[in-house]
């Protein structure tokens, strides 16, 4: 009989695998001791309650703690340990001071287990699944392309002119300065092939690149420019887009949310930011509370419910089992429908 598919398992846990089907997964990147855990956990139970078919793999910096690395692991997330990645000597202000660490997130092109892979910023949330991406064709870099009107573009010639790609119209682009910024997408969510070529590629051109205000972000437009296909902004909500281009945003739409506005990473929510008493950065907030905080999609009970509901489709008798697990205090347990 044919072994059973088990989409997104990667092959090293055991499975079988036909070769035709392409093992993929989620992936983020955490660093430090500090509260983005928070955001990976909410990221963990996001892509639950959307019912995707994929695993959350987690790339841990060294200093990410155990007891934060247990958290993750007990929300269903494979934790992979990633080698800090020192970008060269430089003088460059980063956009934000932390960005240095961000250099590290090259480290998941060494992934190989998997043929695709998205990767996706703790501050992000998923709010419908995403899982078609994965069927896009091979080859290139998809991801959503970016806003330069933010305050944290005011060193560059575009904002200095007002052009942003969003609507190279409004301010059209001085030919005069040269060829206008090539297409420029935000690194917070991009779909990629982890390759080791690539992977050694990347961390050898790193070495010598300039380094520039939004660190990895540039360095990783620079690299892929040329097979760099823009996806639909539903993909990637840059938080300021609410504000900067209404236009472009049909918010009742939007699958992916980027909680990358200055005061607006839900965990650290305060509102007194600039655009943070907006009533839709409100509502976006809160419905990233709402999963963060909804325990039925903690991993524990939604496998257990699926053992149980599986069990209950073969006319398995789970009582005697729902019993001494629930004498065990493993849960809080509302009896499955009787088999029979
Ligand atoms: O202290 C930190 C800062 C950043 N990150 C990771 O690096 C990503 C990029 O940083 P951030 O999202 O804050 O940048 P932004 O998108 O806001 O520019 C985060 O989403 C996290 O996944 C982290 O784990 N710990
Ligand atoms: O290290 C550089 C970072 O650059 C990006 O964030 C920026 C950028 O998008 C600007 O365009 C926005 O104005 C800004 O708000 C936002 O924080 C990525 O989201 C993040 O993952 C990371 O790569
Ligand atoms: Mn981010």
């Amino acid at each position: 009989m044919a072994p059973e598919l088990v989409p997104g398992v990667p092959k090293s846990s055991g499975f079988t695998r036909p070769a035709t089907l392409p093992s993929c997964a989620y992936v983020t990147f955490l660093a430090g001791n500090g509260d983005y855990v928070k955001g990976v956990v909410g990221l963990a139970k996001g892509l639950r309650k959307v019912k995707t078919a994929y695993p959350l793999v987690v790339a841990v910096l060294p200093d990410v703690p155990e007891d934060h690395r247990r958290i993750l692991e007990s929300q269903g997330c494979i934790v992979r340990e990633i080698e800090l990645v020192y970008p060269p000597e430089n003088q460059t202000q980063f956009a934000m001071a932390y960005y240095v660490i961000n250099y590290s997130k090259l480290r998941i092109w060494e992934f190989v287990e998997y043929d695709k892979m998205i990767y996706l910023d703790g501050d992000i949330q998923v709010y419908d699944n995403i899982d078609h991406l994965f069927d896009l064709p091979d080859g290139q870099f998809y991801a959503v392309m970016d806003c330069f009107c933010e305050k944290t573009w005011s060193h560059t010639p575009q904002y200095k002119i007002g052009y942003c790609q969003q609507c190279p119209d409004r301010v059209k682009w001085d030919s005069e300065m040269g060829q206008p910024p090539s297409l420029y997408f935000n690194a917070g969510m991009f779909v990629f092939e982890p390759s080791v070529l690539t992977y050694q590629d990347l961390l050898k051109t790193v070495k010598v690149a300039p380094t520039t205000t939004f660190a990895e972000q540039d360095f990783l437009n620079m690299y892929f420019r040329d097979i760099y296909k823009p996806i639909p902004p539903v993909y990637n909500l840059v938080l300021a887009m609410l504000w900067r281009h209404p236009e472009n945003v049909e918010l009742e739409k939007v699958k992916v949310v980027h909680y990358c506005a200055a005061g607006s990473k839900p965990w650290r929510y305060t509102g007194k930011e600039e655009n943070m008493q907006r009533e839709d950065v409100k509502m976006l907030v809160q419905k990233w509370w709402d999963i963060y905080n909804d325990e039925s999609l903690d991993y524990k009970k939604q496998q257990i419910g699926a053992v149980v509901a599986a069990a209950a489709e073969q006319a398995v008798d789970m009582q005697p089992f729902i019993e001494a697990l629930t004498e065990a205090g493993a849960f809080q347990y509302v009896t499955a429908p009787s088999a029979a």
